[in-house]
Order: structure tokens, then C-alpha cells, then sequence
């Protein structure tokens, strides 16, 4: 039954074969593993320990509800950005109460839906979110907790694209003039300040950004004291990197260590909104060669998953680390991997040495985070399945999205008279 158990298990210690999977579901297909998810956010969750907190999952990084239920399970909190993710927390399983609601453009209607069902902090970015919130909570009767997402101008060292702690980017307040930010918020009706938060970047490797930008943090806290603000507790964001290639990012461990000796001997609460490191190494994208097509300067092999399935190498020349299940007995030569798409951009891994057939599953490693979730249906594709491995159970945890539903919801125009 399992042609390839050794690949399968040296992956996440599941007993399932992924051309198993490949074969029953078709390809493109996303699979994660159970095991690999709850391992990292315990991780996460152990190293708090007794500190009073919450490790609020970014649900960017992927939201699939099996993947939501299974972390609310384990006592996740979540980071959201929309109202769809609010409702993908709350048809999951999860709490409200264990929602913060990040981003820099909430609507009217996302703040109504986020007071109705109670989530425990905005992560307000800006003056008029401030006012716009508290102009909504007013109206409802109700009061908002709210903290303000600053930007302490640090280099996260990172992909430009997924840098978010500088000035020039567009997010948070910057961290010279919140305090007079916070007073504002004092001064507006039913604002409950309860924290501050920023977030810095994604896949950072280092961990002096996270520190220099938890000082300047824990330096606004004092100010913030001194003019009479109390803050409950300290959002750090997320942004903890993993391993693609040969990245050496810290251990979850070893970096909430740092963090919380930071917070020594003060009375606040720590929050954290990891995405990428509690699923990316978690998941797998397969897909299988359609056709090799060798040419005088270069030899692509086409398979079946697109840049619509995955962007990350077109956006962010992104490196996925692609391993043949094949097998195949063709001698190794160098492959660039490409999907169906008519857009030049559309690759998912450059100059691989590889020994290709027609047929052969290809697995993409650590394509558990903002894999699914980036995915579209650019040149009327439809989406990918997902898979959730547990031992040697695989659940089928999302269909693949058919003809029926790409249409669905449009309509013709009436005919014209002409
Ligand atoms: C506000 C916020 N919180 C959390 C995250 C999750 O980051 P990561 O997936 O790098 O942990 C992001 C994404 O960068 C973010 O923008
Ligand atoms: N989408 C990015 C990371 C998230 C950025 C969100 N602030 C990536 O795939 O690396």
C-alpha cells in the first residue's frame, strides 16, 4: 500500500504515502501534517509556561478550518485581518474572546461583526481607525478594547515585501508620537486601552530585530505609565522565521526564553501572532510532471500546480525545496519547474538538478504557510485540495474546487436588443 514510506515518513513521521495521497485526490494538493501543527504551536504554548498570556495564531498563514479547530483545540488565540477570517475562527471552533483584530484597513461592517461577537482587542493602526471604532461602539452600546499596533522604525532584515516595522512601510503608528495617540484614545468614548502591539516582519532569521523592537516597546509601556495609561499586555506580533533552504532561524524555545526576560518583574501579559512558523514546515504541496519539454537553452518541466497555487516564488523569489517521489530512472539534469500559467513569472523553482519523467509526483516542501491562502484562480484555475495527515489517517479536509464553483454566483447580462 505505501510505495513510498520512507520519503512519507521522513517527512513528519506520518504513515501515510504521499503518492497515495497523489493518487486518490489528484494534484495540485496541499497536505499538512497533524502532528507537525500541534508540535509547533505547543512549542509556542510550553515556553509561555505560567506566564499570563496567548498565542493568538495569525490566521493568514493558513485557514483551514481543520487546521483553525485543531489549534483552538490546543488553546489558541488568533490574529485576524478581515471579517471572513473572524468567521472562519468562529465557524472552527474558536473563541471570540481570544481574537485580536489586526490590520490597517477594517471596514464599518468588520468592526460592527468584531464588537457583535466580542473579540477581546482591536490592533488599531491609525487616528481615524480610533475614531471609527469608537464611533461604531458608541452606537452599539458597547466598549471596545483597543491597542495601538506601533511601527518602532527596525529593520527586520527580511524580504522587503514582508517588512512591516520601518517608517516608510504602511503600518502601525509611529512609536515617537503614540503617546499622544494613546491620549487621544483616552480621550474618545468607549475605548478600553489594554495593550500595546507591533509586528516587525515575517521569516526573520535573527532575533536582535524582535528584541531592539520589544525594548522600544517596553520604553513606550514606561511612558505610557508615567502620563497614567495602563497597559494589560504586550503584543509582539509574529514573523518568527523557518528553515526553506539552509536558514537558521531560532528555536521557538529559545526566542520566547529571550522575550520573556524581557518582561521580568513586570506586570503585563504577553501576546504573540505567529503564522509561518507553526504551519509552513507542516505542509506539502504535490504536483505531478505533465510534460518535459527540454530546449536548446534551458529544460522546464511543466507540471500541474501554477503560481496560482502557490505565488510565493514568483512574488518573493521564494525558494521551495522540490523532491521527486517519482521514481523515475531518467538521469539527473537541470529542471526549472513550471505550472500551466500563461505569465513568464509563473515558476515554482529554478535550475533543480532532478531526474525527471512524465508522471512523477514532485513534493514541495514547507508550503504549509501562505500556500492555500495566496492561492487564486488566475486563468480560471480551480483551487487545490487539502489534506490533514494524522498517523496513518489522511482526512480530507477541503475540496477541490470544481467548474460548478468557479462560476458560481455569476451571471450573463440580459440580451441585448441590438
Ligand atoms: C499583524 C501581523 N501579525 C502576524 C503576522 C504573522 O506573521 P508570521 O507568519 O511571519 O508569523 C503577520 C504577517 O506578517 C502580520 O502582518
Ligand atoms: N505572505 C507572506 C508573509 C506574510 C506577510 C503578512 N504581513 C509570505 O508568504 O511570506
Amino acid at each position: 500500500m505505501s510505495y513510498f514510506p520512507r520519503i512519507a515518513s521522513q517527512l513528519y513521521g506520518e504513515g501515510v504515502a504521499l503518492s497515495d495521497l497523489a493518487q486518490t485526490h489528484g494534484t495540485p494538493l496541499y497536505v499538512y501534517s497533524k502532528k507537525a501543527i500541534s508540535d509547533a504551536f505547543m512549542a509556542y504554548k510550553n515556553a509561555l509556561g505560567k506566564h499570563e498570556g496567548l498565542i493568538c495564531y495569525a490566521v493568514k498563514a493558513n485557514s483551514n478550518l481543520a487546521v483553525l479547530g485543531l489549534l483552538a483545540e490546543l488553546g489558541a488565540g488568533f490574529d485576524i485581518v478581515s471579517g471572513g477570517e473572524l468567521q472562519r475562527v468562529i465557524t472552527a471552533g474558536g473563541s471570540p474572546n481570544n481574537v485580536v483584530f489586526s490590520g490597517v484597513g477594517k471596514s464599518h461592517q468588520e468592526i460592527q461583526f468584531a464588537l457583535e461577537v466580542g473579540v477581546k482587542c482591536f490592533n488599531v493602526e491609525s487616528s481615524p481607525e480610533l475614531e471609527r471604532i469608537s464611533a461604531i461602539a458608541t452606537s452599539m452600546g458597547k466598549t471596545a478594547n483597543i491597542s495601538l499596533r506601533v511601527n518602532p522604525d527596525v529593520d527586520a532584515q527580511t524580504h522587503p515585501y514582508i517588512s512591516t516595522g520601518l517608517k516608510e512601510n504602511k503600518f502601525g503608528i509611529d512609536i515617537k508620537t503614540a503617546p499622544q495617540v494613546y491620549e487621544f484614545a483616552q480621550s474618545l468614548p468607549n475605548l478600553n486601552i489594554t495593550g500595546v502591539d507591533c509586528h516587525i516582519g515575517s521569516q526573520l532569521t535573527d532575533m536582535t530585530p524582535f528584541l531592539d523592537a520589544l525594548d522600544r516597546v517596553l520604553a513606550l509601556v514606561d511612558t505610557l505609565e508615567a502620563k497614567g495609561i495602563t497597559i494589560d499586555h504586550v503584543d509582539i506580533g509574529g514573523g518568527l522565521g523557518v528553515t526553506y533552504r539552509d536558514e537558521q532561524p531560532p528555536a521557538v524555545h529559545d526566542y520566547m526564553v529571550e522575550v520573556l526576560k524581557k518582561l521580568e518583574g513586570r506586570n503585563v501579559s504577553l501576546m504573540m501572532e505567529p503564522g509561518r512558523s507553526i504551519v509552513a514546515n507542516a505542509g506539502i504541496l504535490l504536483t505531478t510532471v505533465e510534460y518535459l519539454k527540454p530546449t536548446e537553452h534551458k529544460n522546464f518541466a511543466i507540471v500541474d500546480a501554477a503560481m496560482n497555487d502557490n505565488i510565493r516564488p514568483a512574488l518573493y523569489q521564494a525558494w521551495v525545496n522540490v523532491e521527486n517521489i517519482g521514481p523515475s530512472d531518467a538521469t539527473a539534469q537541470s529542471w526549472d519547474i513550471v505550472g500551466p500559467v500563461c505569465e513568464t513569472g509563473d515558476f515554482l523553482a529554478h535550475d533543480r538538478s532532478l531526474s525527471l519523467s512524465a508522471g512523477d509526483v514532485l513534493a514541495l516542501r514547507s508550503c504549509g504557510a501562505y500556500g492555500f491562502t495566496m492561492s487564486s484562480n488566475y486563468n480560471s484555475r480551480t483551487r487545490a485540495a487539502e489534506i490533514i495527515v494524522d498517523g496513518d489517517q489522511a482526512h480530507l479536509v477541503r475540496e477541490r474546487e470544481s467548474f460548478d464553483d468557479l462560476i458560481k454566483g455569476e451571471a450573463l447580462l440580459p440580451k441585448s436588443n441590438q
